[in-house]
Order: structure tokens, then sequence, then C-alpha cells
């Protein structure tokens, strides 16, 4: 694993934007971009999004919504095929903010909402409930720590948000240090402005695509995101997920990216445009009289 810098510590750093390597990211609305949807864009094909960033601009944390031209066209293409949202937020936060109710909704990055997978709930609660003690404890010391850092208790996650602090970089050092000292030990998945803290154990976004695709009986899947919580599944590496980044990531493991935030609107349509051919095209084919073999 060339070219990887893990920092020391006792924490486990998710360091998936740090590994350095040769792949180069296609624009999705290029040629290569378009047949590739073509072969993925199949009746059955489970469409899925994370939420802020990609669906839903960043607002600051309490105004995002899900824009409305986003949710006219998810309800359209929900109509055709399974949708589903992957989000960091809390499962009682993200359905605030949608008016919209997918096939499938899971939360702090796959630790709710997986069907089945609520065996560990209590454990991954008490071990947030330590950390939310002791952040909160360490970071009361003003003189330290700056007052624009905050933690939001998410249950089975804790995010330690720092886009109010004055100097992230400092800050960003200074919690990393921090994490070392909560118990029990953390996973540390960085995202943007924000550290999640995640328990030992708890599935991740790859593992809920992956599972819910088995769930909804799909054989492609389409998954775009925009932040380093994301790659847990751009690093699936399947050929049968085509992965969209938002906006170009150089060290993400996504296949494609779009330029902007606002092209997901576009890609919505393309998704709709795409499923609409190649479900009538399936069924001409289904009508068309068999073909006579053999001179018959
Ligand atoms: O997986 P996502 O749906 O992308 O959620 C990731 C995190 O989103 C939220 O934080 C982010 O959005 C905020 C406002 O839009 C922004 O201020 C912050 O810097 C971002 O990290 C949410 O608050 C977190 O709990 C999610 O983990």
């Amino acid at each position: 694993m060339a070219g990887v810098v893990l920092p020391k510590s006792s924490v486990i750093l998710e360091a998936s934007l740090y590994l350095k390597e040769d792949r180069i990211m296609i624009p999705l609305f290029s040629d290569q971009g378009r047949a590739q949807l073509n072969r993925i864009i199949r009746p059955g094909v489970l469409c899925a999004f994370d939420f802020d960033g990609t669906l839903c601009p960043f607002r600051g944390y309490e105004n995002a919504l899900l824009p409305d031209e986003v949710r006219q066209r998810l309800i359209r293409l929900q109509s055709m095929t399974p949708v589903a949202i992957l989000t960091g937020r809390g499962m009682a936060d993200i359905r605030t903010r949608m008016a919209f109710k997918p096939d499938y909704l899971v939360a702090n990055h796959g630790s709710e909402g997986i069907p089945g997978r609520e065996k560990d709930s209590d454990r991954f609660r008490k071990s947030v409930d330590c950390w939310d003690d002791a952040l909160k404890t360490a970071l009361a010391d003003t003189a330290q720590y700056d007052r624009g850092i905050t933690l939001d208790n998410k249950r089975y996650t804790l995010a330690v948000h720092y886009r109010a602090a004055a100097d992230h970089e400092t800050t960003e050092k200074q919690l990393l240090k921090l994490f070392e000292k909560v118990a029990p030990t953390a996973r540390v998945l960085p995202g943007k402005c924000v550290y999640n803290l995640i328990p030992q154990g708890s599935p991740n976004k790859g593992d809920a695509l992956v599972e819910l695709m088995k769930i909804a009986g799909s054989k492609t899947a389409l998954f775009a995101g925009d932040d380093e919580t994301d790659e847990n599944v751009f690093r699936l590496d399947n050929p049968d997920i085509l992965t969209v980044h938002v906006e170009k990531e150089e060290a993400s493991r996504a296949q494609f990216y779009l330029e902007t935030q606002e092209d997901i609107v576009t890609l919505l349509d393309v998704i709709i445009e795409t499923l609409m051919a190649n479900t009538s095209a399936l069924n001409v084919n289904a009508d068309a009289p068999s073909q006579k073999r053999n001179g018959q």
C-alpha cells in the first residue's frame, strides 16, 4: 500500500482517501459514462444516494432539506425501481428532512436501518454515550478547544463537527489526539468538517448497499455520494455497481464523477430516461415472435 500515511494513534482512522492508487475518474456524462449507465440501469436496478452534499446541497447543519426538484424525480424513479438513501445522519433526523419515503433508508453511516442488523444496537449506543460524555468534559476546557466544535450524539455514531472552528488544521490535530484517549476504542471516519466516531463492528455504507441489493433482488446498482464516508461503497469495486462521486476528487475510488452537486437533477433525469428506454426495449423483445431457426 504505497503512499499510505496513517497517524500514530490508537484510534482507528478510516483512511480511504489516503490510499494513493493510480485510478482516473471519468466524467459521468461522457461516452464511457453513458455506456456504463446504459449497462447498469436495467429494470430492478437499485438506485442509492447519499444525502448531504449529494441529494442536498450543504446548507448548514440545521437547514439541510431535500430540494423539491430532487424529491419529485425521486418519487418518479421510485415508481419504476427501488430507491435507497444511505446517510450519515441519524434516522430520526433524516426523516424530517425529506418529505419522501425511499424503499430503504439507512442512517448513521450504515449502523441504522439495515434490516436484520439490529442485534448490536445496544452495544453501539453504550459506546457512543461513553464518547459523548468524555468529549463533552474535555471540550468544556475552552481555553484549549475552540468553542466552534460541536457534538452530535446520533445514538449509534457520534459526529464531532468543527466547521465553525477558527483554525481547522489545529482543531483536527487536537481532536485526533483527543480521540486516542476515548474508551472503548473508536473507528474515526473523517467527513467534511466532521469526524464521525463509529463503534467497532458496525456496518458501513458499503455493507449496507450489498445487503440491500440482496434484499431488493437487484442484480445491478448505482450509488452517488460525495464524502469520505461514501468511499466504503466506492471501494467495493463491484462491476455491477456504478459509482459516482459528486465533484471530481482525485483520491476517490469512485468510477465516475459529476461536475457539481446541481448535476444530481440531470443524473436523476438520465436514470429515469434510460430506465424507460431499457424497459420498453425489453418488452418489445419479449413481445416479438420467436425467430425461426434452422430454416423452419
Ligand atoms: O452521509 P451524509 O448524508 O452525507 O451525511 C454526512 C453528515 O452530514 C451532516 O454533516 C454535513 O452536513 C452539514 C450541513 O449540511 C455540514 O455543515 C457538515 O460540515 C457536514 O459534515 C450531518 O450533520 C452529519 O451528522 C452527517 O454525518
